[in-house]
C-alpha cells in the first residue's frame, strides 16, 4: 500500500492503527470467503435464493472495500489540492487522479477503485473465490490479483516436487552452476540459458496449475463444446487441471517428468495454465520469469532436503488457486560457495 497510497498497514511504520485494522479485517474476510464453495454454481436454482447467503456476504464485502478505497482516494485528492499540507510521495492513486483531470470520462472514481484493487497484490486472495462469487466483482479483480499468491504457490509446488525427485534437483543445480556460477545471483537475462529449469516450471504448472479452472467464461452464443450443446449465457469452466492429467494427451500423466517439455514444440490446447486465445493471461511472461527466477535463486543459494525419509505430501488444499494441503516443510542450508553473495544481500 505504500506505492498505492503512501501508507503502511503491516509491520513497523503503521501510523493509523484503526485504518490498518479495517484493512486487515477486509483482507481476512476475503480469504475466508475465498474458500467457501457455492452450491449455486452447480444448481442454478439455488442462486435465486442465495443459498448460504454468499451473495449477500460478497455484496457487504464489496461495499466495505468501496468505502475503504473511497477514503483513500479522497485523502489523496485533498493532499493534491494542498488542503492536507505536504503532498508526500507521489502515489499510484495520485497518478490516476492526475489522469482523471485530463480524461475524466475514462478515469472515473470507480475505475480508480478497480485499479487500487488490482495493484500491489492488495486483494491477492480473491483469486480463490468460487466462480459465481467472482461474477459479483469487477472483472479485473480476480484476474490481476492472482499474481503474488500464484507465484508463491507455484514455487512451493515446484520445490515440493523437486524434493521428491532429488535427481531433478541435482540436474537443475548443475545447470545453474554451469551457466551462472557462484559469484552472483541469477538475473533475468540468464533465464533462457536454463532450459531444464524452465521445463521444471512447466511440469509444475502442468501438474498443479495455479488456476485449475482458469477463470469462468460465459458463452456469448449457443454453441457446441465437445459434443455438448451449450446455450447462450451459460457459465463455462475449463478444467485445466483435468486436461493436464488426461492420459490421452500425456504419457504417464501423473509422473513428474520435466524432460517431457524438452522436445515438445507445439503444446496446443493440452497445456493451458494461463488459458488460451484472446483472453489468455497477458501476465504469463512476467509470471514465468518471476516463478523461474525465484526457483533458481532458491536452488542456487541453498541446499535442500526432505525433513525425513517420507516423501513430501502432494495433496491439494481447498481454494481455487491450488494451495497445498499442508504447508511445505523442508530443510535447507545456505550453500557454502554462495556465502559471499549472500553476505552482500
Ligand atoms: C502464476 C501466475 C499467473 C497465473 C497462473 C495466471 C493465470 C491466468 C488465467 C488462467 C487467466 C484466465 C485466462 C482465461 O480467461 O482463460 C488469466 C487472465 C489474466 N491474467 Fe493472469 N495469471 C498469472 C499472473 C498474472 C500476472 C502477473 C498478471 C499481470 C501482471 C496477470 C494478468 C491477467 C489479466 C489482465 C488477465 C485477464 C485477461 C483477459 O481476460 O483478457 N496474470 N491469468
Amino acid at each position: 500500500m505504500r506505492i498505492v497510497a503512501d501508507k503502511r498497514f503491516y509491520g513497523a511504520g503503521v501510523e493509523d492503527f484503526e485504518e490498518a485494522r479495517k484493512f486487515k479485517d477486509v483482507m481476512r474476510e476475503v480469504f475466508e470467503i475465498s474458500v467457501a464453495s457455492n452450491a449455486g454454481d452447480f444448481i442454478p436454482l439455488l442462486r435465486w435464493i442465495d443459498f448460504h447467503g454468499l451473495e449477500k456476504k460478497l455484496q457487504k464485502l464489496q461495499a466495505k472495500f468501496d468505502s475503504f478505497s473511497e477514503v483513500l482516494i479522497e485523502e489523496r485528492r485533498s493532499i493534491r489540492q494542498g488542503s492536507l499540507g505536504e503532498s508526500g510521495a507521489k502515489t499510484y492513486i495520485d497518478a490516476l487522479l492526475s489522469l482523471q483531470e485530463s480524461e475524466p470520462e475514462h478515469y472515473t472514481d470507480n475505475i480508480i477503485k478497480g485499479n487500487i484493487l488490482i495493484s500491489d497484490g492488495l486483494f491477492c486472495g480473491l483469486s480463490t473465490i468460487p466462480p459465481s462469487n467472482l461474477a459479483q466483482w469487477p472483472p479485473l479483480i480476480h484476474i490481476a490479483t492472482r499474481r503474488n499468491r500464484h507465484f508463491i504457490s507455484d514455487d512451493r509446488w515446484a520445490m515440493s516436487l523437486l524434493l521428491n525427485h532429488p535427481e531433478a534437483l541435482k540436474r537443475a543445480s548443475a545447470e545453474i552452476d554451469e551457466h551462472i556460477g557462484h559469484e552472483r545471483l541469477v538475473e533475468e537475462a540468464d533465464l533462457p540459458k536454463l532450459p531444464y529449469i524452465q521445463c521444471i516450471v512447466h511440469e509444475t504448472l502442468r501438474l498443479f496449475p495455479a488456476a485449475p479452472l482458469l477463470v469462468p467464461h460465459e458463452s456469448s452464443e449457443d454453441c457446441t463444446i465437445g459434443g455438448f450443446h451449450v446455450s447462450r449465457g451459460t457459465m463455462v469452466l475449463v478444467n485445466a487441471w483435468a486436461i493436464h492429467r488426461d492420459p490421452q494427451l500425456w504419457d504417464e500423466p501423473l509422473s513428474f517428468k520435466p524432460e517431457r517439455f524438452e522436445k515438445m514444440e507445439n503444446m496446443g490446447y493440452r497445456f493451458i495454465p494461463f488459458g488460451t486465445g484472446r483472453r489468455q493471461c497477458p501476465g504469463s511472461g512476467l509470471a514465468n520469469r518471476v516463478v523461474t527466477s525465484t526457483l533458481v535463486s532458491l536452488i542456487q543459494c541453498f541446499e535442500w532436503e526432505r525433513v525425513g525419509e517420507e516423501m513430501v505430501e502432494l495433496l491439494e488444499g481447498k481454494g481455487l488457486s491450488m494451495p497445498k494441503n499442508k504447508p511445505l516443510e523442508a530443510m535447507c542450508k545456505a550453500r557454502q560457495r554462495m556465502s559471499d553473495v549472500l553476505k552482500e544481500l
